[in-house]
Order: structure tokens, then sequence, then C-alpha cells
């Protein structure tokens, strides 16, 4: 007769070895990599924060970078800052994201795409109630609409791309896409509505060879961070700082090693990877062992943000609690 601890321990180690091969077997899309160097990397909002640290690094890697935005002296600005710390000359164009004819013209000037990071965006913070709809529909046109139309321009010559090797579309999400935060509605939203996006989209450039990339930093130091700072509700604050603020170089790193590895969703610290191990979903995902950790940590990781949740709802009770007595 088997000794039955002999047994259970062997169950017990055949149980995740058997989960681990299934997954193995079944993740979609499969693993992929995308290579940067002496690619066209075309990056918008290129000229400030995160996407001019992203711009600075792909050109330090060798990938041949083109940056897009409204400001011209920003982006002249940017462009002599890369080419005196790496001696390399990036391409600039002038558009509004929300422009369709705009970004259009620049697309097609700037010649054929293979790392598309779809990067621009606006936040202002403030509570529904005291926000104007003009600011919502800036938010909105901005950072979702304006997303689509750089992907609509870009994605023919993306396609189109012979023997180039694999593409990809990379999106900059935010925390704020994976949960809800006070003061965020109309930002939360535009940032929402890009996973929806991803999502789709993927399942539509699988077969062209082309992936897609949703990125999810944190509160990053940025010159946007800084004008944001001064309009937050105090409660946004309290409720953003459970994630751990970065640079822009940092988040900048973890972006392209995520494009570059075609992860599908991309953390940034380590309380996005808890963030997306809990909003796991149905997104795709082409790491067994992530799939694993996914599977094997979700009924705990749901307890953790039910905990934060409630963290989050105390300081909000506090604080109203606070403002009636005063
Ligand atoms: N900083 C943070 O804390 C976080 C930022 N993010 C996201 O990262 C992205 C970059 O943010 P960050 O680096 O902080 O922002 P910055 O404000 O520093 O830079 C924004 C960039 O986008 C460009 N841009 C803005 N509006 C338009 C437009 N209508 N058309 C074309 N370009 C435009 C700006 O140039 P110009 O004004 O000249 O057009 C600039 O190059 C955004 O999508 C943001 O939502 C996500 C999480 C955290
Ligand atoms: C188990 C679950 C773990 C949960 C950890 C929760 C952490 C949530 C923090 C949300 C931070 C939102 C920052 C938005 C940054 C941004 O986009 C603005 N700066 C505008 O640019």
């Amino acid at each position: 007769m088997a000794d039955p601890n002999l047994s259970l321990l062997s169950l017990l180690l055949l149980l995740p070895l058997a989960l681990l091969l299934l997954l193995y077997l079944i993740v979609r899309p499969r693993p992929a990599t995308v290579p940067i160097k002496n690619r066209h990397v075309f990056i918008t909002g290129g000229s400030s924060g995160i996407g001019l640290a992203l711009a600075h690094r792909a050109a330090s890697e060798g990938a041949r970078v083109s940056i897009l935005a409204r400001s011209l002296d920003k982006l002249e600005e940017a462009k002599n800052y890369i080419q005196l710390s790496t001696g390399i000359d990036v391409a600039v164009f002038v558009a509004d994201v929300r422009d369709y004819d705009a970004v259009s013209k620049a697309v097609e000037a700037a010649g054929p795409i293979d790392v598309l990071v779809v990067n621009q965006g606006v936040f202002v913070p403030g509570e529904l109630e005291k926000q104007g709809l003009d600011e919502v529909r800036f938010m909105v046109d901005i950072n979702l609409i304006g997303s689509f139309n750089v992907i609509k321009a870009a994605l023919p010559g993306m396609k189109d791309r012979k023997d180039r090797g694999p593409g990809s579309i990379a999106l900059m999400s935010s925390q704020a896409g994976q949960v809800g935060i006070y003061g965020y509605t109309a930002y939360s939203a535009s940032k929402f509505g890009l996973r929806g996006l991803a999502e789709a989209l993927q399942q539509e450039v699988i077969a062209d060879d082309i992936h897609v990339s949703l990125i999810f930093p944190p509160d990053t130091d940025t010159p946007g961070l800084t004008e944001e700072t001064k309009k937050r509700p105090q409660l946004t604050s309290i409720i953003a700082e459970s994630s751990g603020a970065m640079k822009a170089e940092e988040v900048a790193k973890k972006a392209l090693d995520g494009i570059k590895s075609a992860s599908f969703i991309v953390p940034c610290n380590f309380e996005g990877l808890l963030l997306s191990i809990a909003t796991a979903g149905l997104s795709p995902q082409r790491s067994f062992i992530m799939a694993f950790v996914e599977v094997v940590a979700a009924g705990i990781i749901r307890i953790a943000a039910l905990g934060f949740q409630w963290n989050w709802y105390t300081s909000i009770h506090k604080w109203h609690g606070q403002n009636k007595s005063t």
C-alpha cells in the first residue's frame, strides 16, 4: 500500500503542475517579441513627460523615432534635448489628435510605422458636479476619440508593412483606467474606454502580426501631473496615494519592456501588478506564468481589493464628517 502522506504530497505537486501545463497550452495570443532597434517608433504626446522619456529611451535603443503633439515649441525643445543627450535626430510633427486630417497628414509624412505609441492625454480632476461638460468632452475627445483618430490613421500603413517583423500598438492608460477614482469620472471613463478599444483591436490585428499593449502607470512625475495637482480634490490625492509615485523614466522603461515582450497588460509598479491581477477579467494573457498567478491568486486578491475599497470609503466618510463640522 502506498504511504497516504506520499500520495497527498504528489497530488499537491501534481495539481499545480497540471494547471501550469494546461495554461501553457491554452494562453492566447501566443508569446511574441517586438524588436525596437532600427524600427520606426511613432509616439503621440512625445514632447513631454512619459512620452518624451519613451522617445528618449527608444532613440537610445536604436529606433527611428517620430513624435507628435500640438505645440511646435515643446516639440523642438524635446528634439533638442534628445539630440544633445543621445546625438540622435528625432522627427517632429505638429497636430492635434482631435483633428483626423492633421493626424493623417503627419502619419503619412512620417512613413510606415512599426511601433505606434498612443500616449497623448489630458487630465482635469474634479467632482463631476463641479466639472463643466466642456471639460468632460475635452478629456474624452483627446484621450479616447483622439486615440481612435491616431490608430485609424496609422493602421493601414502598419498592416501593409511587409517582412518587417512584428508590429505594436501601445496605448497609455492609467491605474485610473483599472479602477474608478474620486475626482476622475471623465478621466477614468476615457481610460477605461481604451481598454475596450484595445481588447477588441487585438483580436482584429493579431493576423497582421500586430501586438497591442495597454500601459497602466500610477501617478508619474511629469509637467502634466504638476499642473494637475494644483486642482486636485484632497480625496483624489488621498486615494491615488494608495499606489506609489514613479518617475517618467521608470514608467518609460516598464512601457518599452512591455511593448518588446508584446504584453497585453503592462503594470508599472508593485501596486500596479496587484491591480492587474485583480482586474485580469477576460483580457488576453500571453504568459502562462502570469496566467497561473492570476488563477491561484483570484480569491485572495479579491479580498485585498475589498480591503482597499473599505479603506477608500472610510477616507471619504471621514472627509465628509470633517467638512460638515468646520
Ligand atoms: N503623469 C501621470 O501621473 C500619469 C499620466 N498618465 C497618462 O500618460 C500620458 C502622458 O501623460 P504625461 O506625460 O503626464 O502628460 P504631459 O502633460 O506631461 O504630456 C502630454 C503630452 O501629450 C500632448 N498632447 C496633449 N493634448 C494633445 C492633443 N490634443 N493632441 C496632440 N498631443 C497632445 C502634449 O503636447 P501638447 O500639449 O503640445 O499637445 C504632451 O506632449 C497621458 O495619456 C496620461 O493620461 C497615466 C497615468 C499617470
Ligand atoms: C488588490 C488591489 C490592489 C490595489 C492597489 C490600488 C492602487 C490604486 C491607485 C490608483 C491610482 C490612480 C492614479 C492615477 C494617475 C493618473 O492617471 C493621474 N495622475 C492623471 O494623470
